[in-house]
């Protein structure tokens, strides 16, 4: 069952095209994210299944019902939609109980109803009901987004939408704010379009990706599937960090100076750009660096594992990434080994440059 369709979207800011026929489907109950870089029209869209915008052309449906479509555009207030901002934007001079309650109608709920239902959408966003007295200044950045899902959550939406909610906070905290939030969506089975340009919350929280390049989306699929398989080079360094290699593709395998190595996916015969993501990178010993012409030239520690980088054969530097601390240090030579096929992309034509989105009929499209 769809929750949300959205079908042929175009919007302009007066010459400036901004969305290019945007068609998407998100199942009820799902979470779908929506990833692209920095301007390619993410929030354009969430504003205007919200309600703020007008689309120029194209439809909205909610659960069966057009609610942008020709001449018809329902205001927001009548879309059953949640909306939360990337700073939560709580009223600041509202404590949280009536933050979360605000989206109420004052008639039809007594003081009585208000302060149970502030309590029950704290504990379900994970938070102690006694925060419901404190004002939005007195809660970490992590509880203030908790307390904006609350109030997006308190009118039992059947669509809420998530617009880069997290990148306020720390790395920590935004991990579990990130699990609280969606074991909260799961467990009121709300439909979720989540925007970010984080790769990792896309994901970890999504059920299903949407690949967003120059106002329109380039590939969909499930997390796994976008990862293993990306359609363009765009979006196989959008999806995570990558060394990118010039080879040359010959019959399903890419030579290049790490040698002939199998693809995940079609490339045609010729000049290509490889690429390989760090825990495909295996480092081992070498005599010399004569012996591989490989050095290591830089390492960083990040706990649970550690990137090394690598200047091989040819000058070209790659990233590798090794479980816990390594051995290999600043100018030790090493031998470099890759596990598992890689991807390449032809280094002429659609879909060569990262920024390319694919032709029309090509893999990535709808
Ligand atoms: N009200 C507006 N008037 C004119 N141009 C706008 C307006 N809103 C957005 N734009 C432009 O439309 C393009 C898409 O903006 P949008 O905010 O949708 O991108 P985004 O993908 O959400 O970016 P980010 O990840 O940086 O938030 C940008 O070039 C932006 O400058």
């Amino acid at each position: 069952m769809t929750a949300l369709s959205v079908h042929g979207l175009h919007k302009r800011y007066g010459r400036v095209p901004v969305l290019n026929g945007v068609d998407l489907d998100v199942a009820r109950g799902s979470v779908t994210a929506i990833l692209g870089p920095s301007g390619c029209g993410k929030t354009t869209l969430l504003r205007i299944v919200a309600g703020f915008d007008r689309a120029d052309a194209g439809t909205v449906t909610l659960n069966g019902t057009d609610v942008s479509s020709g001449r018809t555009v329902l205001p927001p207030d009548k879309r059953a939609i949640g909306y939360v901002a990337q700073e939560g934007a709580l009223f600041p001079h509202l404590d949280v109980q009536a933050n979360i309650t605000f989206g109420l109608p004052y008639l039809t709920t007594g003081r009585r109803q208000r302060r149970d239902r502030a309590a029950a959408l704290l504990e379900l966003v994970s938070l102690d009901p006694s925060l419901a007295r404190r004002y939005p200044h007195q809660l970490s950045g992590g509880q203030q987004q908790r307390v904006a899902l609350a109030r997006a959550l308190a009118r039992k939406p059947s669509l809420i939408l998530l617009d880069e909610p997290f990148s306020s906070l720390d790395a920590a905290l935004r991990e579990a704010t990130r699990t609280a939030v969606v074991a909260t969506l799961k467990a009121e089975n709300i439909s979720t379009l989540l925007v970010t340009h984080d790769q990792a919350e896309a994901l970890s929280m999504a059920d299903h990706i949407a690949v967003m390049t120059d106002g329109r989306f380039t590939q969909t699929g499930p997390p796994q599937q976008l990862y293993a398989r990306p359609a363009t080079l765009g979006t196989a360094l959008l999806l995570g960090p990558a060394s990118t290699l010039d080879g040359t593709v010959d019959n399903g395998r890419a030579s290049c100076p790490l040698g002939a190595l199998p693809l995940t996916r079609h490339c045609p015969d010729g000049d290509a750009t490889v690429v390989i993501r760090p825990e495909q990178l295996h480092l081992s010993d070498a005599g010399t660096t004569a012996d591989t012409g490989a050095t290591v030239i830089g390492c960083e520690f990040f706990g649970a594992d550690t990137v090394v980088t690598v200047r091989i054969a040819g000058g070209a530097t790659i990233r590798a990434r090794a479980a816990g601390t390594t051995p290999y240090h600043p100018g030790r030579p090493v031998a470099v080994t890759v596990h598992g096929p890689v991807h390449a992309y032809p280094r002429q034509g659609p879909g060569s440059r990262p920024d390319d989105v694919p032709p029309a009929d090509g893999p990535g499209s709808r």
